[in-house]
């Protein structure tokens, strides 16, 4: 198994790399690509943790030889908000990041699994499929767009809430991945009943996670620690089904036929191949029906950017 880390000189990229370096299974190979000159010493320093676990760092003229016999490559490369951003505000700069990016990835290694990262994803999955599409290489099972941390926001907030125990606590969220499209579905929790009153709590907070991060960091950049460890899991579920498990993740992929949005975060179960089947979200509650409707034409048009941006 060789995964590669595109940005892996970043916050996420640099404590991704640390959890892949120590999880990913005995034998595989973890490539480290960014632009920034410090990524060859973030590979010496990852080197001497003993575990079967090859690394090797590549710098800016060497995408190709980074991405080369990859099966999984995740993308956090580009920035990260400041106080007052929104993640909109961070497409002028991290589109063309993506483009660039994902067509190394189409000209390498067309069959990898891509997860992607940088932001905003609920456009810069659009612009890697786009992307993909030009080059003719564009597979819809391998495409994700990582998610991951909304689940683990959820899962945190929901247990602290009401004194669960987190290991065994499951919160579906749907949707895409930024401000209000991010739909946490609390009436599915198991186990637990929430008030009307906690019900918008909650959502709000789990859909303002994000920005609660960016501040508290007052400039210093946005969540790098908490994705990291979501970037990871969901890195390893991918690992764990290319070799025959059965796991299902929540995650930003397309849908076909679909009444919400071309992409949107459903329960994947994963397999061999990516994308082995997209499950249904079930049945929603009164509350979340209202939120997913309103929701709707704010993912599609973060979608049709994305879009534009690469058929222009
Ligand atoms: N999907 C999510 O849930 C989620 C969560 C947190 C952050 N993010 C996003 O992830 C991105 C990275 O965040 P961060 O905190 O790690 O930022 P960071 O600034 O710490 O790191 C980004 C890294 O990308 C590198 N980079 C820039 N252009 C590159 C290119 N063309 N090729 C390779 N590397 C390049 C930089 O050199 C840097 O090392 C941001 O866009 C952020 O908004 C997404
Ligand atoms: O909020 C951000 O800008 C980063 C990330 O998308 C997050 O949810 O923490």
């Amino acid at each position: 198994m060789k995964v590669a880390v595109l940005g892996a000189a970043g916050g996420i990229g640099q404590a991704l790399s640390l959890l892949l370096k120590t999880q990913l299974p005995a034998g595989s190979e973890l490539a480290l690509y960014d632009v920034a000159p410090v990524v060859p010493g973030v590979a010496v320093d990852l080197s001497h943790i003993p575990t079967a676990v090859d690394v090797k760092g590549f710098g800016a003229d060497d995408l190709a030889a980074a991405l080369t016999g990859c099966d999984i490559v995740l993308i956090p490369a580009g920035v990260p908000r400041k106080p007052g951003m929104d993640r909109s505000d961070l497409f002028n700069i991290n589109a063309g990041i993506v483009k660039n990016l994902i067509e190394g990835v189409a000209d390498n290694c067309p069959e990898a699994c891509v997860g992607i990262i940088t932001n905003p994803v609920n456009t810069t999955v659009a612009i890697a499929a786009e992307t993909l599409k030009a080059k003719g290489v564009y597979n819809k099972n391998k495409l994700f767009g990582v998610t991951t941390l909304d689940v683990i926001r959820a899962e945190a907030f929901v247990a602290e809430l009401k004194g669960l125990n987190v290991a065994e606590t499951h919160v579906p969220v749907i949707g895409g991945h930024s401000g209000t499209t991010i739909l946490p579905l609390l009436s599915q929790v198991e186990g637990v009943t929430f008030s009307d009153e906690e019900v918008a709590s909650l959502t709000t907070r789990i859909q303002n996670a994000g920005t609660e991060v960016v501040e508290a960091k007052a400039g210093g950049g946005s969540a790098t620690l908490s994705m990291g460890q979501a970037a990871a899991r969901f890195c390893l579920s991918l690992v764990e089904a290319m070799q025959g498990g059965d796991v299902v993740e929540y995650t930003y992929v397309q849908v076909d036929g679909s009444e919400d949005a071309a992409f949107f975060s459903h329960p994947v179960r994963l397999g061999k191949n990516g994308v082995e089947e997209i499950l249904s979200y079930g049945e929603l509650s009164a509350f979340e029906t209202q939120a997913k409707n309103d929701m709707l034409e704010g993912l599609r048009g973060d979608i049709q950017l994305g879009v534009d941006f690469v058929n222009k």
